[in-house]
């Protein structure tokens, strides 16, 4: 890997008691690529994103963003609403955590909260219908309305969340993330339920946002598919403890990650040992 990192974890330590969850863990993830975390049910991957994202304050160790201006943030300082803003760190969830009742547009709306709360002046300006307040409102609508297209969900705008399929709400998940304008966009497990077809949406999906948008990507992902066709480079954990990482190839190549799934699912195992990079 380069130097051009975005996110340095360095000796990550996470207990909940006696249990020790993520335990020394240091990794990178490079700026402008997709970064995968993997490893066996309950070896600690999304325990690293809520040390990350600021829900859990780590037990030891440091998280570093660097962002492009060359500012660092110290993420373990932090709690989840100074990385959301500060940091421009966004995230999802393993459990699709949409607001049902609004529609598609509004849903991503309410993630500019913060940007339009500011222009309102706290709700003054926005009452009297200032002009600043106005175009910071058409100007978040119009992003919105940009990332509907870009996760094909324009037509569906006015349809409320709760109602859409379930891989369009995997999709405007994401492009609710990406109306905050991250720097590091953080999924954990994107593909979980999806079929084929919408894992290749997916796929396509996460490449351009990569691509032509420029946003690095750390992601958590059980399906090997999506992992092996898209990850720039692989960290593997075990029991809390870094076991590998490289390129999906060299992973999935890897006996000490393969030994590691065979000892939990052997469903995953194959899936590992049969995905091709
Ligand atoms: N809030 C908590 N309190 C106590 N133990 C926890 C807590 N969160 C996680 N753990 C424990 O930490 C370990 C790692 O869990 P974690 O959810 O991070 O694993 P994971 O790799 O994300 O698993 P999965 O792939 O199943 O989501 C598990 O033993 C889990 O029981």
């Amino acid at each position: 890997m380069s130097n051009d990192n975005i996110l340095s974890v360095d000796h990550l330590m996470m207990r909940f008691g006696g249990i020790v969850a993520v335990n020394d863990l240091s990794f990178a993830a490079e700026r402008r690529k997709i970064t995968a975390l993997i490893g066996p049910n309950g070896a600690g991957k999304t325990t690293v994103f809520n040390c990350i994202t600021g829900f859990y304050r780590p037990s030891g160790g440091a998280i570093r963003l660097a962002h492009d201006d060359g500012r660092v943030v110290k993420l373990e300082r932090l709690n989840d609403f100074r990385i959301s803003r500060q940091a421009k760190v966004a995230r999802t969830f393993q459990n699709i955590r949409l607001f049902p009742g609004m529609t598609a547009l509004e849903n991503l709306m309410v993630a500019q909260h913060n940007v339009l709360m500011r222009a309102s002046g706290l709700t003054f300006l926005g009452l009297i219908g200032a002009p600043s307040w106005r175009s910071a409102e058409e100007r978040a609508i119009e992003l919105a309305r940009t990332w509907l297209a870009r996760v094909g969900l324009l037509p569906r705008a006015d349809d409320a969340a709760g109602n859409l399929p379930y891989g369009d709400q995997r999709r405007l998940e994401i492009a609710r993330a990406m109306c905050t304008e991250p720097a590091l966009l953080c999924l954990d497990e994107p593909a979980a339920g999806l079929n084929a077809r919408e894992s290749g949406a997916l796929n396509e999906l996460l490449l351009s946002i990569r691509g032509e948008h420029g946003t690095s990507i750390l992601l958590i992902e059980h399906d090997m598919s999506v992992v092996m066709e898209i990850s720039d480079h692989v960290v593997v954990m075990d029991y809390g403890v870094k076991i590998a990482e490289g390129t999906p190839q060299a992973v999935r190549d890897d006996p000490k990650v393969i030994a590691a799934y065979l000892g939990a699912d052997e469903e995953e195992a194959i899936a590992v040992m049969e995905s091709t990079p």
